[in-house]
């Protein structure tokens, strides 16, 4: 595995803000994403949380709205954010924001023209955290997840599909269950196809509904989320998850929107979350953590 090369280097927080770009085997192309190493990681690996970013979004936006290094540096926690989608004149686009690049939904797109190089959960799941857990000063396997939106849907997602990757998961306003919502129909007949049985293994609410386990679980909504009707459905989730048993911290925010402003203000409190759950698991197992590579098959 080639090493990726770091194209920025920036003081924050006493840590570093660094981003770098490699060519990805899953995606076929060259791919761009950021690391904040906190103060921590300059004397022994820490404890990693992955960022997952919403439609239009870079790994641009969250670094540099949500404000969430400072906490990362407080806690200890490498913070790893990845692009929404392949990039390139090579890659497939739409002139929609919702569909092509910076619209992957972390989904392993299975139809033509989008699957040469739409393959964003095999890229996060395997060969980034390979990439990171290689080069990069984090515990192995002393994973978390989080995201915003469409990236919430992906955090949910990625988490539900390998369990063992992460040891916690989050989200700011989810895409709750695509199969349900403009967004996702859209998303998901362009990349999937049009049997909506095959949707069900990219869907966090179906795949609650279909006996996934899932780590430690908590959710963020702004009840003035200007989404949160047509597209979000984060009632689907928590009723999927009561009827199966599943452990859901849900939390309702009155008067926030679906905007970085909601997911700033709740970014610290997700991430000590977060370093929470992983020093729990940590303690309780002895076992040798899972690696990139295992997934649930679908
Ligand atoms: N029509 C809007 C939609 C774009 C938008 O709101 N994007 C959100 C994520 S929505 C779900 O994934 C976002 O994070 N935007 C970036 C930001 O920095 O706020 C539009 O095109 O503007």
């Amino acid at each position: 595995m080639n090493a990726p090369i770091r194209i920025e280097h920036v003081r924050e927080h006493g840590g570093w803000l660094d981003r770098y770009t490699h060519m990805s085997a899953s995606c076929q192309c060259a791919m761009t994403f950021s690391v904040y190493l906190p103060p921590q990681a300059e004397f022994g690996p820490v404890p990693v949380l992955y960022w997952l970013s919403g439609l239009t979004c870079t790994d641009d936006n969250f670094r540099v709205k949500a404000g969430a290094q400072r906490y990362a540096a407080e806690l200890g926690l490498v913070l790893v954010i990845p692009d929404t989608s392949p990039r390139g004149s090579e890659v497939p686009d739409d002139p929609a924001y919702d569909l092509g690049q910076a619209a992957g939904f972390y989904v392993d797109a299975e139809r033509s023209p989008w699957s040469t190089h739409y393959q964003m959960h095999r890229y996060v799941t395997q060969e980034l955290i390979g990439l990171v857990e290689a080069h990069f000063p984090v515990r192995p396997g002393v994973r978390a997840i989080s995201g915003h939106s469409m990236g919430g849907h992906g955090a949910l997602v990625l988490a539900l599909r390998n369990p063992g990757l992460f040891r916690s998961a989050s989200a700011f306003a989810p895409i709750c269950h695509p199969s349900a919502c403009p967004w996702g129909v859209k998303a998901f007949s362009h990349y999937l196809g049009e049997d909506e049985a095959a949707w069900r293994a990219w869907d966090a609410t179906c795949l609650i509904e279909d006996g996934a386990s899932a780590p430690p679980l908590l959710i963020d909504q702004g009840t003035a989320d200007e989404f949160l009707s047509e597209q979000l459905h984060p009632e689907d989730f928590s009723r999927a998850c009561a009827r199966r048993g599943v452990p859901l911290t849900m939390r309702w925010q009155a008067d926030y929107d679906h905007s970085y402003h909601f997911v700033g203000s709740f970014i610290g409190e997700h991430l000590a979350w977060h370093a929470r759950a992983l020093q729990a698991a940590e303690a309780a197992s002895g076992a040798v953590p899972k690696g990139p590579v295992q997934e649930r098959t679908a």
